[in-house]
């Protein structure tokens, strides 16, 4: 069956699958790469480009599942360290609500319906599909990446999920409302909390991630 990868940027796309793996003049419908029958497409960078995509995607080509590929941080306290390989049991939106003194307050609490006409899951919390042999982790999905120490462990409070990313929150309600399963693979990158790229992990973790999945794919 055919199963549609998406990966939010040309450089993971670049640094997960090599250059046999590409189209060379990307399609109109974001088509990028081929492995096998399967389809990769780049959704891009956080929550809205990433939902638009993944359901446009998803509506046209009716994969068998949708597999959100990438890298996210990681928070300090969680145990996983830069450059581990994780798949994604649970996704949260974790900025999609009200912020008090004390506390964040998402839309579920508010009993406020996140899409109304939803058929399927379209609240603040998704479970993800875990098929892979990779250990498993939380995630939240924000739409500013956390760079202050307070920021992530209010975060990490809040949420106790290990790893912080852009997209799969994003991707798992659309994925939800085409009625298709939904996984999330992720290389930890970087610590969660002050800004330092010069440190963070990219090319080598997402070279072994691309392997591991062109070696499960079926
Ligand atoms: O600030 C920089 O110089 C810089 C360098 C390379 C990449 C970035 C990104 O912001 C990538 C965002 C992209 O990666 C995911 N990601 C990776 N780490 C985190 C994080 O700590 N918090 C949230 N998202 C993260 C994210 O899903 C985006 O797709 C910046």
């Amino acid at each position: 069956m055919t199963q549609l990868i998406l990966v939010p940027t040309a450089l993971e796309r670049d640094f997960l699958f090599g250059a046999d793996t590409l189209i060379p003049q990307a399609s109109p419908d974001w088509i990028v790469a081929r492995i096998g029958p399967h389809r990769v497409a780049l959704c891009g960078i956080g929550p809205a480009a990433a939902a638009m995509s993944a359901y446009a995607l998803a509506a046209r080509y009716q994969p068998s599942r949708i597999i959100l590929v990438g890298i996210a941080g990681v928070f300090p306290k969680a145990g996983p360290q830069p450059g581990d390989l994780l798949q994604v049991n649970q996704d949260s939106f974790a900025d999609l609500g009200y912020q008090d003194q004390r506390a964040f307050f998402n839309l579920d609490h508010m009993k406020l319906p996140h899409l109304p006409q939803s058929k399927g899951a379209a609240g603040c919390r998704f479970t993800l599909a875990t098929p892979f042999d990779l250990p498993r982790a939380a995630a939240v999905t924000v739409s500013t990446i956390t760079s202050s120490a307070e920021r992530a462990d209010a975060l990490w409070q809040a949420f106790g999920a290990p790893l912080e990313n852009m997209e799969g929150a994003a991707v798992a309600l659309a994925a939800a409302q085409q009625g298709i399963p939904f996984s999330q693979l992720r290389a930890v990158s970087n610590l969660v909390g002050p800004r330092d790229p010069k440190s963070w992990l990219i090319k080598e973790p997402l070279a072994r991630l691309g392997r591991l999945l062109r070696k499960t794919l079926p």
